[in-house]
């Protein structure tokens, strides 16, 4: 039985593994997810650990012994088993086999593979081969022939981090601000000389820009523009592209003129929209209604460098929310989520998920709850901090777009009429559009990880 009294399913596992885990690990250990089994089910309802490994520990193991730096790693063909090698690195014979771009495998224009892969025979064998500059081309045992550029052939020998680069489209030097940044926030005018290319690099570095002298005399002008950061917006309840005022046209506080603290929008979707934006229309008899950001990466790394415990918690307990403001609707994600979390592959800080006001279930027994809240207090404090608020009044004719997986938005409270347009962009959508502009078609689907 485990300490928190329940029994858990693979508690021996647990405790066999517990003497190797900090302190944290063993409250989390205990973190318990409830998965109701179907009525009638064969199981009454099933305690089960949902042991995470720390933020940290999330590393690859494998991570340092069989990946290259892609670089100009030697490509050969030989050897007692005549297999091919990347400097040294045997690239197994199913792997290459299944990614065969002849257009019998590969549909170039689609890009998508057309033969089965597990009718491939595991005893293929290589039966000649002929390297010449930058590729090397094989005939199988089989009588198939297949060629490989040795730029794919790196690629797919590369680290997780190597991939990820280009896979997130990360930043080559990120900057993270506070309060300062309100003396040169980043900008670019709508008509400047490859403005998406810098609005792009913008919301990557910074996680947010301005984008300035749009003509506001219609929604059209934000609209088209949004519309080019993904291809199209995203529909939600709220609408695709919208206009709102402090008018409870949708039942939630973005429609009353109270402040909100800082908070990121859509926990309470399984996947919170990637960008958002907000373009102040007009804003007459009355006063306040100033924006503020926080850039919760920063926070998250302030953290994580004084309370790694709380970053560890926050990095690991899922927290359920919901909007049920709306008639007929209570939208929740299928799971819970932890407020930071971390690229599996690379141990980076992917996402912050932060709004008191949506927040539903911590999942923890109840007993364990308060742990997760003296972890988000230091968090709360930290986003509070006035050197890590950046506030400022919007205008007509520049729209402020934010990457809602990083940097946190709010208000304060305002009188008069507020009248603000903007719109949702989805992560995936966003990134492929940031990366095509960044690197280019290329190098970009060169890039996709085949293995
Ligand atoms: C659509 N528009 C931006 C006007 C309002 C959205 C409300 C967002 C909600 N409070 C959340 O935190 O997700
Ligand atoms: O009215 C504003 O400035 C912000 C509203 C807000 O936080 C939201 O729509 O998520």
């Amino acid at each position: 039985m485990s300490a928190s009294g329940i029994m858990t399913r693979s508690a021996p596992r647990l405790r066999s593994l517990s003497n190797l885990i900090p302190k944290t690990q063993k409250l989390l250990s205990r973190s318990l997810a409830w998965t109701p089994q179907p009525e009638g089910s064969e199981h009454r309802a099933k305690w089960q650990t949902t042991k995470r490994p720390l933020a940290d520990e999330r590393k690859p193991l494998w991570e340092k012994a069989y990946f290259l730096k892609p670089g100009d790693a030697p490509v050969e063909v030989g050897g007692r088993h005549n297999d091919l090698r990347v400097g040294g690195l045997k690239v197994p014979n199913i792997w290459l086999r299944d990614n065969c771009q002849c257009s019998a495998c590969f549909h170039g224009d689609t890009r998508q593979r057309l033969h089965d892969t597990f009718q491939i025979s595991r005893d293929l064998t290589i039966k000649s081969h002929q390297t010449e500059g930058n590729s090397t081309d094989i005939e199988w045992s089989d009588g198939h022939r297949s060629s490989y550029s040795h730029s794919m052939l790196r690629q797919a020998c590369a680290t997780f981090e190597e991939r990820a680069k280009i896979r997130q489209g990360l930043p080559e030097k990120p900057v993270y601000w506070g309060s300062s940044i309100s003396e040169s926030p980043p900008k670019v005018a709508h008509d400047a000389p490859e403005a998406l290319k810098a609005i792009f690099h913008n919301i990557r570095t910074y996680g947010f820009t301005y984008i300035t002298g749009v003509d506001y005399s219609t929604p059209e002008p934000t609209k088209d523009i949004l519309t080019s950061l993904g291809g199209f917006l995203r529909q939600t309840h709220y609408g695709g592209f919208y206009v709102f005022t402090a008018d409870l046209a949708s039942k939630d506080t973005a429609y009353t003129n109270i402040a909100l603290e800082a908070h990121t929008d859509n926990t309470y979707f399984t996947e919170p929209s990637g960008l958002q934006a907000f373009h102040l229309l007009s804003h007459t008899d009355g006063s306040g209604g100033a924006s503020l950001l926080v850039d919760g990466f920063k926070a998250a790394f302030d953290l994580k460098a004084k309370h790694r415990e709380a970053y560890d918690i926050l990095s690991t307990v899922n927290v359920h929310a919901h909007a049920s403001g709306n008639d007929g609707i209570s939208i929740q994600p299928y799971r819970g989520f932890p407020v930071i979390s971390h690229d599996p592959a690379t141990g980076d800080i992917l996402q912050v998920r932060w709004n008191s006001s949506d927040r539903a279930a911590i999942e923890l027994p109840i007993s364990e709850v308060e742990k997760w809240y003296d972890a988000a207090r230091k968090f709360d404090k930290l986003l509070k901090k006035k050197q890590n608020e950046y506030w400022e009044q919007l205008t007509p004719g520049n729209i402020l777009v934010f990457d809602n997986w990083r940097v946190l938005h709010g208000r304060s409270a305002f009188t008069g009429k507020r009248t603000i347009s903007g719109a949702y962009v989805m992560r995936d959508d966003w990134i492929s559009k940031y990366k095509m502009s960044r690197w280019g078609e290329g190098e970009v689907l060169g890039a996709i990880p085949t293995s």
